[in-house]
């Protein structure tokens, strides 16, 4: 029984929702920190992989005609837990030996008091509708999705839609990370956004219910863009276990190649990751048109100023203006995601190849996901119906764009008007 054991007598289980390119990065992270965190982690971290069968090509240094792994299709958990290494979405990178890849989510969440949601936002929804009633209700979250929830009721922070849909607080991650330079342990910078409401909180909106008879259920409110107040009822962190708090999860993914600094401002950590995807699109196709280097800094410029209008727009309420310049996780993923992110490279192969982005994302990623593509879609859908396109004119072109309703070189014209 939790009850009856000592303050901080009990490890946090962390698992990974997700195992693609970027997913398998962060549990490698995690679970490098998790082997050595003087019992505050569990050694073993699980990370939740959605099945699929590979097959060990022959030109792969993994391939030995004698062993089983190579004799056809393999389940890639089976692959991944033999091989340490996820030979699909993170190839040539040894993973820790505590890392163990779960195809079933139920068991992969089960007592686990850390979620990290990583996984293409397209499949995010399906995935809490799994999670229901499967988690612990004090769980915490951290969401390192690059994407928006845009519904019928307004537009929503990952962060936010989960923590609503499990009843649970949900954080992010986001920064200037392309997966692979992060895995080859190159340097790089992320920040972490964690402002839950507490007991005796500094938050904005908590208040204790007035129905509550326990001091161990906390009611808080949330306005989304749309208005509308969701109640989630957060349970405490049980204190048997260390406080999941801003030092805590520094200890989860800091690494000496991987430097986190922990604020508050969840909507600007997360809005910056979602739109630069949308930026990058613009980025890619200007330099697939041949147009140079200061082409491009326009399209971020642009972009840049785009990204924190919409969200002093729509967060205006939660937001800091500061973290789009402060933090990683604004202008710097801006800069790393138009020089070599997939948006970016999968956009100025469209130019080059003269196809839709989308056919590029098929052919050279290898069951990889952009975000962009479907983001701009998504915050289009936001801004029309709320007759905004035109105060975004970047964000409104790349869309023309994807639809085929405006060329590449219409965009100096579009962004002059
Ligand atoms: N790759 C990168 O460099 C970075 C990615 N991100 C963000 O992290 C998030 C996750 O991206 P990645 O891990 O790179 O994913 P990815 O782009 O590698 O996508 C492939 C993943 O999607 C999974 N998948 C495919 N169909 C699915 C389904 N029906 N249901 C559930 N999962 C399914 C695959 O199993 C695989 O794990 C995204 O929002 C991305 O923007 C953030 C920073 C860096
Ligand atoms: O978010 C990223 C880098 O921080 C990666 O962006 P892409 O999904 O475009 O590769």
């Amino acid at each position: 029984m939790v009850g009856s054991l000592g303050p901080n007598s009990r490890k946090h289980k962390v698992t990974v929702v997700g195992s693609g390119n970027w997913g398998t990065a962060i549990a490698k992270i995690v679970a490098e920190n998790a082997a050595n965190s003087n019992g505050i982690f569990e050694e073993k971290v699980e990370m939740w992989v959605y099945e699929e069968k590979i097959e060990i090509p022959e030109t792969s240094p993994h391939y030995d005609a004698s062993s089983p792994l190579c004799q056809g299709e393999q389940n890639l958990t089976d692959v991944i837990n033999k091989l340490n290494e996820n030979i699909k979405y993170l190839p040539g990178v040894r993973l820790p030996t505590n890392l163990h890849a779960n195809p079933s989510l139920e068991d992969a969440v089960k007592d686990s008091t850390i979620l990290v949601f990583n996984l293409p936002h397209q499949f995010i929804l399906r995935i809490c509708d799994q999670l229901k009633g499967k988690i612990l209700p004090y769980a915490r979250g951290i969401s390192c999705i690059k994407g928006v929830d845009v519904n019928e009721n307004g537009i929503h922070l990952f962060s936010e839609t989960i923590g609503k849909r499990l009843g649970i607080y949900c954080g992010a991650l986001s920064g200037a990370n392309i997966a692979n330079e992060v895995a080859q342990e190159k340097w790089s910078e992320t920040s972490i956004a964690y402002d839950p409401p507490h007991l005796d909180s500094k938050c904005p909106t908590p208040h204790r219910s007035p129905n509550s008879s326990t001091v161990d259920i906390v009611e808080f409110e949330h306005k989304d863009t749309s208005g509308q107040i969701s109640d989630v009822k957060l349970q405490p962190v049980p204190n048997e276990y260390p406080p999941v708090d801003h030092a805590l999860l520094k200890r989860l993914f800091h690494r000496p190649y991987f430097h986190a600094s922990v604020v508050n401002d969840v909507a600007g950590v997360s809005l910056g990751g979602a739109l630069k995807n949308i930026v990058a699109l613009a980025a890619g196709w200007v330099d697939g048109m041949g147009w140079g280097d200061n082409a491009k800094a326009a399209v971020m410029r642009v972009g840049l100023l785009e990204m924190v209008k919409f969200g002093e727009k729509f967060f205006g309420a939660t937001i800091e203006n500061r973290t789009f310049t402060e933090e990683s996780a604004g202008v710097a993923d801006l800069i790393t995601s138009c020089s070599g992110g997939r948006n970016f490279r999968c956009a100025r192969l469209s130019i080059e190849r003269n196809l839709p982005v989308e056919e590029i994302e098929k052919t050279e990623l290898n069951g990889q996901k952009l975000q962009g593509t479907l983001t701009a879609i998504e915050v289009n859908r936001f801004l029309s119906k709320q007759g905004l396109e035109n105060e975004f004119p970047l964000f409104t072109a790349v869309y023309q764009i994807l639809q085929g309703k405006m060329s590449v070189a219409d965009i100096p014209h579009h962004l002059e008007c």
